[in-house]
């Protein structure tokens, strides 16, 4: 069996609309998913058992510390849901190569799921398989089916059920990470606290149409002007030092400025290639980033290399 390789991109919100908590500790979500040019790669090989390794990719400052290489690992969790469902032994080595930060509000774990359903599968000899992954991304966790579908898309209910959305030409991004990560759940529930102190009903979040508006004509001065994330009070409370970033980017120019989902990489908007070479350049040298990493959305989802 030959191996398989898969490249899985990361993803940025450009809007995320949270609403009530549901009864299953879940909320539902107008999120619109953009996928950008960081990518994740996860090559699949037979083994004798299931194992999993992790290195950062070349220039990549990842926390590769933090990535679980044991069963909670999501591309292991992944494989084993996919061997079970095709009634095989789960008998694979994923090696994962990461460029994309690591609880860092790009959906880096998500990424290494989808990869490793798309890799699995086509190891496996099993492509009758592939209309069912999203199916079973959407077990994994509630990102994990944008990875696979990538460019731009709506996901309602957890986030889960996409819609593609339609776009015109390239957006250029400029990314800032950051020291340390942010638990997803964690961020959620401080939006909740946040939203109880405030003692207002939740809204329920609506597709913006601004936002629409903007992806679909391909202006970026209109689609930094329409990016929300309702998680971005809750990210910057856990993390004041967000505060700093966000206003640094936009004073060095930044078209649209916020946080990458539940943080803490934070996304800057540029105009044009060379808008975002010159932000990347000027944000990296005031120091408030761990990382600065230029990228291009949209970009396809899981694909094998
Ligand atoms: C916030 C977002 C934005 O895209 O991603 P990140 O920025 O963390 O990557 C997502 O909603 C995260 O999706 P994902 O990381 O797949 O979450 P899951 O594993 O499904 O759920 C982890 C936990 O997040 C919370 N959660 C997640 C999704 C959702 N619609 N409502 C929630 O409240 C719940 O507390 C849940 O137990
Ligand atoms: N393959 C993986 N890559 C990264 N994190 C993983 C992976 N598998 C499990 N995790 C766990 O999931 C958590 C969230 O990961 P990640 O998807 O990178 O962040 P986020 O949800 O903020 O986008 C990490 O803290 C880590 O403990």
């Amino acid at each position: 069996m030959t191996p398989v390789t898969v490249r899985v991109p990361a993803k940025v919100n450009l809007q995320l609309g949270v609403g009530p908590l549901r009864d299953d500790g879940y909320h539902d979500l107008v999120n619109v998913f953009h996928a950008v040019s960081l990518f994740d790669e996860v090559t699949a090989l037979p083994a004798d058992e299931p194992v999993v390794t992790v290195e950062a990719a070349p220039d990549a400052q990842v926390a590769i510390e933090d990535v679980p290489v044991d069963g909670d690992n999501l591309a292991l969790r992944a494989a084993r849901l996919l061997a079970e469902r095709l009634g095989v032994e789960p008998n694979v080595e994923l090696r994962i190569r990461k460029a994309i930060p690591v609880a860092g509000g790009m959906a880096g774990g998500s990424a290494d799921a989808a990869g490793a359903l798309l890799a699995c599968a086509r190891l496996w000899k099993a492509d009758r398989i592939l209309p069912a992954l999203p199916e079973l991304a959407a077990e994994i966790g509630s990102d994990v089916p944008f990875a696979l579908l990538g460019d731009t898309a709506i996901g309602l209910g957890r986030g889960e059920r996409l819609t593609p959305v339609e776009t015109s030409g390239t957006f250029h991004w400029v990314f800032a990470t950051a020291d340390g990560g942010l638990s997803t759940p964690a961020v959620y529930g401080e939006c909740d606290r946040l939203r109880e102190a405030q003692g207002e009903d939740v809204p329920w979040p609506r597709p913006s149409e601004a936002l629409m508006k903007a992806l679909a004509a391909g202006d970026a001065h209109a689609l930094g002007a329409a990016l929300t994330n309702d998680l971005q009070p809750a990210a910057v409370m856990l993390r004041p030092s967000l505060r700093r970033t966000l206003d640094t980017g936009r004073e060095l120019g930044a078209i649209g400025a916020l946080v990458s989902g539940s943080g803490p990489t934070t996304a800057f908007l540029a105009a044009s290639p060379e808008h975002a070479a010159d932000l990347a350049a000027a944000l990296g040298q005031t120091g408030v980033a761990r990382q600065v990493v230029r990228a291009d959305g949209p970009v396809p989802g899981a694909t094998v290399v």
